[in-house]
């Protein structure tokens, strides 16, 4: 790839996004560094072979393509002026929820090429979604390079209107743990149905999986698909009457994805 890549901050979601990077093999280990001051955690960069600096001042690169802040959004004021040596040539993409562009235009200036990014952690096994809204500073050349970099994560969207990042967070951004929980709670359920607890895992665990491959491959809309397991007086009707009267599962859905919007527009302000 022949870029310089410095990610700053390696916890769950830096790393998760460093993971499909090197299992793709978009860069080498000599072509990224990272800074992270949580030890551990640069010794997990550092058995990939990588650069692993505890603060900016200890980094050996003096230049930059990319600079990926994948810390949390209330450290983004104290962390990021650090970086602002690396302009003009580097681009900058901020996985941080709720921070606007604006926020880092105000840190770094109006001429600082700026991408916002919301991942998801299965970026770590190339199943992520990783949707893209950047500022009109960065140039073609380096969307090109950022979107080829993020594939190795999975899909990657992009938005048209940065308001729409706060929903986009509600959903994939945090998304991932809502679908964590309910396989905890399927496997709870069916081990209160009488399961062995391995059994009531692997069932819980693979019926989530088969189903989201077969909605993602299949072509069928959802309720199509769930049509097609529901025989009329039968055992999946009994439940769904459960899930979907009164739209209990709807509403508890609508209600967790604006608690996670209002948040995020929270982080932002
Ligand atoms: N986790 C997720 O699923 C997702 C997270 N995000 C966003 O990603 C960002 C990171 O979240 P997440 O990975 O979960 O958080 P983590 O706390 O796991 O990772 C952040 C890391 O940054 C480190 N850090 C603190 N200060 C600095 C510094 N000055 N320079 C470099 N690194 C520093 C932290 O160290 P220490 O702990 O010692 O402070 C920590 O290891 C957040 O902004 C979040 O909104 C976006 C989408 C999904
Ligand atoms: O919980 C959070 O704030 C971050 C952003 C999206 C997922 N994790």
């Amino acid at each position: 790839m022949g870029k310089t890549i410095i990610l700053v901050g390696c916890g769950n979601m830096g790393y998760a996004m460093l993971k499909g990077w090197l299992a793709a093999g978009k860069l080498k280990a000599g072509e990224i560094a990272v800074v992270e001051p949580n030890e551990t955690l640069r010794s997990r960069a550092v058995s990939h072979g990588i650069h692993a600096a505890a603060a900016p001042e200890e980094l050996e690169a003096s230049t930059a393509d990319l600079v990926v802040f994948a810390v949390k959004p209330q450290m983004i004021r104290d962390v990021v002026p650090a970086y602002r040596r690396f302009m003009p040539d580097a681009t900058f993409l901020s996985v941080a929820a709720g921070t606007s562009i604006a926020t880092f235009e105000d840190i770094l200036g109006t001429d600082a090429a700026i991408i916002r990014c919301m991942p998801n952690t299965p970026a770590a096994i190339g199943e992520g979604v990783m949707v893209l809204f950047a500022n009109a500073r960065v140039r073609p050349e380096a969307r090109e390079f950022v979107s080829d970099l993020l594939s190795a994560n999975g899909a990657v969207a992009t938005v048209e209107d940065e308001a729409l990042m706060d929903a986009v967070t509600a959903v994939s951004g945090s998304g991932p743990a809502y679908l964590f929980h309910f396989i905890e709670c399927l496997m709870a359920a069916g081990e209160e149905a009488g399961l062995p607890a391995e059994t009531a895992r692997l069932l819980a665990m693979q019926t989530i999986y088969g189903a989201a491959a077969l909605a993602k491959t299949s072509g069928e809309d959802p309720a199509r698909l769930r049509e097609q397991v529901t025989s009329p007086g039968g055992t999946t009707a009994a439940a769904l009457s459960v899930l979907m009267g009164e739209d209990r599962l709807k509403s508890l859905m609508r209600e967790a994805v604006a608690a996670a919007k209002k948040r995020s527009i929270e982080l932002g302000a």
